[in-house]
């Protein structure tokens, strides 16, 4: 079940983001469960051998070959569960499937052998199907810990019926020479044994594959590349970029010197469906002491980019520099360089504040005598000291995101990256995170945010980039932004009947022939007015001549802000999804 949640809820990425290879998760956890199932299993022994049920403890031999069973049942068990459980995502639904499966396996297929067995005695004909079932059930190792059992059982029975025969004609003396047969012979316990033992490799392997997929199956990563790079350059010809976007794209391909950059983002691009991009040929760099605001709509593609850079997510096509040296470089020291504050908290909620950051500062490899040290710096830095000893799962939404905010920068990471680290928090927790990312950058970090909102990017950042369906729209200061595109005016209509706008909008498009439709809303139209020479006095001429022939309830002209722009580009964002689903309406 925790691994389930630690899937569902990034904490396993996260643990990978701050240094644990997936080797080294999947043994540490092995090691923990096995530990566990061994102590329960001696423990069961134990309990046999007190309360003197004899089945698997008459003989040292069957205590010896019962916990050998034990050993290798838990070593094939644990991968192959391992294994089922990444095809979940909620825990209780896969503890309650994942054990009544195993359990309904091992007693279907024990007992259809067994009952082949016994019924095999008296007809013939069953001889093939008792061959090919019991070859085939080695596979599972439930059958395999069942049928072992049922052997070990089988001796027993011989032993008591011995036994019993020699009590009866007073020669218990004889009870050793009994002629037993040996429980590891291959028709016994051995070939059960030797299939738990190669079960064990083939799952280890099963799940060594999935975790280093991208190693092992490298043409598929290649082909994904390449199917990205055809994408990515059809759009090329389609779009027509923003000349600040096309000169940071030349200002990242001519850096020579990335001494003075925390990161370098060269054409990063994705596709998921393989049909349409996520993430569309983004460059751009970030220098030292920075912070960088990448700014969009739900569905831009910001955490399909963060997920990129912190590898949850192969890249497409491009590539990353942290500290000039590429994601991809298996020397990059990401445990040391990267912070990350995903979306959605990554905590263990049974897990209290102290808890988890000592959890995070060990992976993160600091020594153990200072971890009491940075603990206590970061629950106190971060207004965590009230709640520090409690589980996190009884934390309010901004008390999480300050424990995920506080992980993130535990190891003092040269680079970090906040995926909207101020969310569903309140506008006083909101500029206790501004502060601290603010402080990241006096100390020289270098940050990237990705955020809703101009307000925050304008508090924060000294670059920021405005995505729309995966590409950037505009880059720059936020004081550049809002030369280029703050200009004018923002004119604003309510009508008091939704049937009027029609003629509203014809009649403002006559005359105030610059003004452009940003969008309408029931009885609402927004236009954007670009000419600064634009006299208000012609659009309170134009309302009062509107109020002849429609009824208005309300109009208001305001100088353009950011989130104006913002707005506007959102508007094109949906334009241009609703256009792409009507083209592929056509097409199908
Ligand atoms: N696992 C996935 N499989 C398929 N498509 C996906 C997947 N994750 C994201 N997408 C698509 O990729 C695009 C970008 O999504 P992404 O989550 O990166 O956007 P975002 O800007 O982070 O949005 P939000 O602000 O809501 O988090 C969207 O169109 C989304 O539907």
């Amino acid at each position: 079940m925790l691994l389930v949640d630690e899937d569902a809820s990034h904490s396993k990425h996260l643990q990978k983001v701050f240094g644990v290879s997936p080797w080294m998760y999947w043994v540490t956890n092995f090691l923990c469960d096995f530990a566990i199932y061994f102590i329960c299993s001696l423990l069961i022994i134990c309990i046999y051998y007190l309360m003197n049920v004899e089945l698997f403890t008459f003989s040292w031999q069957t205590v010896g070959s019962a916990i050998l069973v034990f050993v290798l049942y838990g070593c094939c068990t644990l991968p192959f569960v391992y294994i089922m459980q990444m095809f979940f995502k909620i825990p209780a639904l896969a503890f309650a499937l994942i054990s009544i499966g195993i359990f309904f396996v091992g007693v279907v297929t024990t007992m259809t052998v067994m009952l082949l067995e016994n019924l095999q005695t008296g007809d013939e004909s069953l001889d093939t199907a008792h061959r090919i079932c019991s070859g085939v059930f080695l596979l599972v190792p439930q059958y395999n810990l069942g049928m072992a059992m049922y052997r070990l059982s089988f001796v027993y029975t011989i032993y008591d019926y011995g036994r019993s025969y020699l009590e009866k004609i007073g020669r218990l003396d004889a009870l050793h020479e009994l002629p037993l047969p040996n429980v590891m012979e291959w028709e016994m316990i051995g070939k059960h044994c030797l299939a738990l033992f190669l079960g064990s490799l083939l799952y280890m392997a099963l799940l060594a594959l999935v975790e280093y997929r991208d190693v092992v199956f490298k043409f598929i990563r290649n082909l994904e590349k390449r199917k990205t790079l055809q994408l990515v350059q059809k759009n090329e010809l389609d779009r027509k970029l923003d000349e600040d976007v096309m000169q940071e794209q030349k200002d990242v391909e001519n850096i020579d010197d990335f001494d003075e950059y925390g990161l370098v983002v060269k054409g990063l691009s994705k596709s998921y469906s393989g049909k349409a991009l996520a993430v569309n040929n983004l460059s751009f760099s970030v220098r030292k002491g920075q912070c960088f605001g990448l700014l969009g709509v739900n569905g831009a593609g910001k955490t399909t980019t963060f997920s990129m850079l912190t590898k949850r997510l192969g890249i497409g096509s491009g590539d990353a520099l942290i500290h000039g040296m590429s994601i991809n470089d298996s020397k990059l020291p990401r445990y040391r360089l990267l912070g990350y504050c995903p979306q959605f908290d990554a905590l263990n909620l049974k897990l209290t504040a102290r808890e988890q950051l000592a959890f995070y500062c060990r992976i993160r490899g600091i020594c153990e005598k200072d971890i009491d040290k940075v603990v206590d710096w970061a629950v106190q830095h971060m207004q965590l000291k009230p709640y520090a000893n409690e589980v996190s799962g009884s934390y309010s939404g901004g008390n999480k995101r300050k424990l995920s905010a506080a992980i993130s920068v535990c190891a003092d990471p040269p680079v970090v990256l906040l995926d909207e680290p101020s969310s569903g928090m309140d506008p006083s927790s909101q500029q206790f995170m501004w502060d601290l990312i603010l402080n990241l950058r006096r100390s020289n970090r270098t940050v990237i945010i990705t955020s809703h909102s101009m307000e925050e990017c304008e508090a924060l950042c000294t670059k920021t980039a405005i995505m729309v369906n995966g590409q950037f729209e505009c880059i720059g200061s936020i004081q550049h932004l809002k030369q280029k595109y703050g200009i004018g005016y923002t004119f604003t209509l309510k009508l008091s009947a939704i049937s009027d706008v029609e003629q509203a909008k014809n009649f403002i498009e006559e005359n105030i022939p610059n003004a452009e439709l940003q969008s309408i809303h029931c009885s609402s139209i927004f236009y954007q007015i670009k000419d600064p020479k634009f006299k208000l006095s012609h659009a309170f001429q134009t309302v009062a001549m509107l109020k002849k022939l429609v009824s208005v309830e309300d109009y208001s002209l305001s100088q353009t802000t950011l989130d104006d722009v913002f707005v506007s580009f959102a508007s094109k964002s949906n334009a241009d999804i609703i256009e792409m689903h009507e083209n592929e309406n056509i097409v199908t």
